[in-house]
């Protein structure tokens, strides 16, 4: 019984196999969340470019059943004022297996926690993936853009994320305090009484089964390495042992073979016979080597802190965060989203770029298998920005592009599908 979800019509769920294949109908509903701020301006033009791609593709034969569920500010206006993300968003995700969402607020220092991890932790989508990849002609900020295709690896469920955070002069922080320097021995460190403190969870089955994901994805899509990143040599239990599991985790499971001794190793790609890498680099190191030789770098392995800077990083190399996509998974669920925020100086404005959404809807599409309805979706991409009618953020520094707002961005999409 849903109360404030209208489900639509004629739509049928999608369902999981044993194996969690997914078994798609032709009319399948799909739960896509708004969002906050700009929200409200991509995701009505990424569901029009969404629908006229599968149109296009299957000449009317299939469909997407949209269903709208509620988080964010609209959830309160729909479910009263302190309904952030009901509980029965959380279940119609779960039940529809696939979904999609927009950006949703976090507030600075207090008020809410960020509703887009609680969704990932209360899903358990614990890989968050975003491919970064060059489209010809996007205006980069370095000289060899098309150098950087990179696929990341997020861990989405721990560190510092996990949102375990005791403020500055709380009896919580004081005991904390008390019980580090007394039971734990932690003397050395300096612990004003204005001290706030977080704690960092990372475990093993949570770093393994990221770096499995990462690894698999290499397989199955022909990279020749994946590279862990961490911060290991300051954090050394957290940090340090997502690298020394992973490491671990590709010899014993994938038998990967040290190279020169280690820590470095090996494998032999099953499907394709050719040789996949894995590697780890310390995260700072990383950030320069991703602007000064990014061809080195393929599928990346790293936590949710590192991952959440790296992502936003890469993608500026890229054109930026307005085309960045990106999906958080379970074994069982997947939940499609932008890189990029809420961005509330634009929000109403119809001015910002829905490509992010865009192409995380294009992930979702062929995460369905509706391959050729997201060949367009790429293809469509490619053409527009050849085309040079761009929203703002290209358009600011592309020589003689003609700027278009967020919904003429999807026209033009929708127009360069005619002609495919
Ligand atoms: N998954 C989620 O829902 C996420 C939510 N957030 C939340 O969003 C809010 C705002 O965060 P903020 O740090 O400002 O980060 P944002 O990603 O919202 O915006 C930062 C800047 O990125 C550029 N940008 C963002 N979106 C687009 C787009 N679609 N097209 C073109 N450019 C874009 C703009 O740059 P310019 O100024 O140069 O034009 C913008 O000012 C916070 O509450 C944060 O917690 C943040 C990230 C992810
Ligand atoms: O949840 C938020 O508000 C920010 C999350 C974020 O920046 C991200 O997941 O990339
Ligand atoms: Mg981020």
């Amino acid at each position: 019984m849903v109360q404030h979800i209208h489900v639509p019509e004629g739509g049928q769920k999608i369902t999981l196999n044993a194996d969690f294949s997914l078994n798609v109908p032709h009319h399948p509903i799909v739960p896509y969340i708004e969002g906050d701020g700009v929200g409200a301006d991509i995701t009505p033009v990424m569901l029009k470019v969404v629908d006229a791609a599968v149109d296009k593709a299957y000449g009317g034969t299939r469909k997407i059943h949209w269903m709208e569920i509620y988080a964010g500010a609209k959830s309160t206006r729909v479910y009263g004022p302190d309904v952030w993300l009901p509980e029965e968003t959380i279940q119609a995700v779960k039940e529809h297996v696939v979904a999609i969402k927009g950006p949703l607020t976090t507030p600075v220092g207090g008020g809410i926690r960020s509703l887009n991890v609680t969704m990932r932790q209360s899903l358990d989508l614990y890989v968050c993936l975003r491919p970064v990849q060059y489209f010809d002609g996007v205006p980069s900020p370095v000289k060899e853009p098309h150098k950087v295709n990179m696929v990341i690896f997020r861990e989405n469920s721990e560190d510092i994320y996990a949102g375990i955070e005791y403020e500055a002069g709380s009896d919580n922080a004081r005991k904390l305090i008390a019980f580090l320097r007394d039971e734990l021995g932690a003397k050395k460190l300096r612990f004003p009484d204005t001290s706030a403190l977080g704690v960092k969870p990372v475990s093993r089955e949570g770093s393994e089964r990221l770096v499995r994901k990462a690894i698999q994805y290499a397989i199955d899509h022909d990279k020749p390495s994946v590279t862990l990143v961490h911060k290991g040599n300051i954090m050394k239990f957290t940090e340090g042992a997502f690298r020394d599991w992973g490491y671990a985790l590709a010899q014993q499971e994938f038998g990967a073979e040290p190279i020169d001794g280690g820590p470095w190793c090996r494998l032999k790609n099953p499907r394709t016979g050719k040789l996949i890498t894995i590697k780890d680099v310390i995260a700072d190191a990383f950030l320069q080597q991703i602007i000064l030789r990014p061809a080195e770098y393929s599928v990346i392995a790293t936590l949710n802190l590192n991952g959440d800077y790296i992502s936003d990083a890469l993608a500026a190399q890229v054109g930026g965060i307005g085309i960045a996509p990106g999906a958080n998974m379970s074994d069982s669920v997947a939940m499609f989203e932008a890189t990029h925020g809420t961005a509330p100086k634009y929000a109403g404005k119809d001015y910002v770029n829905p490509g992010s959404s865009i192409l995380s809807a294009e992930m979702m599409l062929r995460h369905m298998g509706w391959t050729e309805a997201a060949n367009l979706i790429i293809s469509a991409m490619k053409g527009a920005v050849l085309s040079k009618k761009v929203t703002y953020d290209f358009a600011r520094l592309m020589d003689g592009a003609t700027q278009v707002s967020c919904s003429g961005f999807g026209q033009v999409m929708i127009d360069q599908m005619a002609d495919r």
